[in-house]
């Protein structure tokens, strides 16, 4: 019988490319969707769900109880809200979740299947009920270096990101882009001026992003032409959350790390923001456990899992096929600037980048969504 799933946070940016994504594959015949919204209960569905009922209110705890799974790409805060009081209320059915609040709970799982299939299905087995997406950067990582952690190569890593605007969310987006073209405009004049001096647009554009008038309220400084070596809470030991949560998430997702009686993979880094849109990037050092060659660490990142694309080490290939603007809307992870570094060859350098609104975000759920339901 096909099974009622209901929809939180549908039309939201991650809630967006997940419905795309679904409809893409097909899902939606193997479903029977219910939509609801946190502020326009009674509304209609989204057009393209034809037949599907009007939306239902996402506060109501009888009506989600009633059904055996429910997808949220809602939000942290409406998931601390309503989950509990579902669970409290005796619902015992499936939540999959794109928010970070239960990912670290002791009855949850992290799901990136192409990576942790083992982990979701030895949880199902045991009446886990609660899959959460990880961080993005933490999965997008992972599609791309599955293989060497397949074969436990990695004794530690850094990882030093280069994350898109759209981590903040949608109006993060369209800051940035206000940004650039408030920027662009202060100088338009001198750029159209071939003979202008360049010293004088850089002066005048630095005034531009530091007048007051630049709008920046939901990064809180100017991102366009800019850096922000700081994503995510402070957690007061110099290290910021989502720094943290790299190897943090990353052997939650293996099963590895003390809770699971195995080492943890030691991976630390700098998280930082850059003015890309929806790809977070990411340089690598990786102290692996013994020299392997690199035609061999080629063959394995192949392996790992069939969206990891490695890029040739050079110029050409590095700047068509290892950029945000080659890989966005795409489910490939690229993995280039493979090389030994100079401290020896137990150091390999690489650089990956990912869609975050996909593997980052939308496509681990929309996967799970698929195993709960016996359709993967
Ligand atoms: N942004 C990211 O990169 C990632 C986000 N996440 C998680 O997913 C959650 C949702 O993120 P995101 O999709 O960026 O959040 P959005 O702000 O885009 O959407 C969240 C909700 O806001 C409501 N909303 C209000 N106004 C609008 C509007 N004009 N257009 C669309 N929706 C609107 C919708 O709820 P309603 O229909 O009920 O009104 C929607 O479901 C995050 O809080 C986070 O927990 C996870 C990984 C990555
Ligand atoms: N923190 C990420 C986006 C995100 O939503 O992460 P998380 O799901 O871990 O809260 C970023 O800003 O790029």
């Amino acid at each position: 019988m096909t099974q009622s799933v209901g929809l939180v946070g549908w039309r939201g940016m991650v809630g967006s490319v997940l419905m795309q994504r679904m409809r893409d594959e097909g899902d939606f015949n193997l479903i029977n969707p219910v939509f609801f919204s946190t502020s326009n209960a009674g509304g209609s569905a989204p057009d393209w769900a034809q037949g599907a009922d009007p939306l239902q209110n996402a506060y109501d705890i009888e009506a989600l109880k009633k059904l055996p799974i429910i997808l949220t790409a809602q939000g942290g805060d409406y998931t601390t809200e309503v989950f509990p009081k579902l669970r409290a209320a005796g619902w015992d059915g499936i939540w999959i979740d794109a928010a970070s609040s239960l990912r670290m709970k002791d009855d949850a799982i992290i799901v990136l299947d192409p990576v942790n299939r083992g982990v979701i299905d030895a949880a199902l087995a045991k009446g886990v009920k609660n899959f959460i997406g990880g961080n993005c950067t933490v999965s997008c990582m992972l599609m791309g270096l599955a293989g060497l952690f397949q074969q436990d190569l990695i004794e530690w890593m850094t990882s030093m990101t280069y994350q898109a605007a759209s981590g903040g969310g949608a109006k993060h987006m369209r800051e940035l882009i206000t940004q650039f073209g408030l920027l662009n405009a202060s100088v338009k004049p001198l750029l159209d001026d071939p003979a202008s001096a360049i010293l004088e647009i850089d002066r005048q554009l630095l005034a531009a992003q530091k007048d007051d008038a630049l709008p920046q309220e939901n990064f809180g400084v100017p991102l366009a032409g800019n850096l922000i070596p700081w994503i995510d809470k402070d957690l007061e030991n110099g290290q910021s959350r989502e720094e943290w949560k790299a190897e943090a998430e990353t052997n939650k997702i293996l099963g590895r790390g003390e809770a699971f009686g195995s080492d943890p993979v030691r991976i630390d880094g700098l998280c930082v923001r850059i003015g890309a849109m929806r790809c977070h990037s990411q340089a690598l050092t990786i102290k692996l456990k013994r020299d392997v060659p690199l035609d061999e660490i080629t063959d394995i990142l192949k392996q790992g899992t069939q969206w990891a694309k490695v890029v040739p080490n050079t110029k050409e290939a590095s700047m068509e096929l290892l950029t945000p603007v080659a890989t966005t809307g795409t489910l490939d992870i690229p993995v280039g600037r493979l090389r030994k570094m100079s401290m020896g060859p137990e150091y390999l350098s690489a650089f990956t980048v990912g869609d975050q609104l996909l593997w980052g975000a939308a496509e681990p759920l929309r996967r799970m969504l698929r195993i709960a339901i016996g359709e993967l």
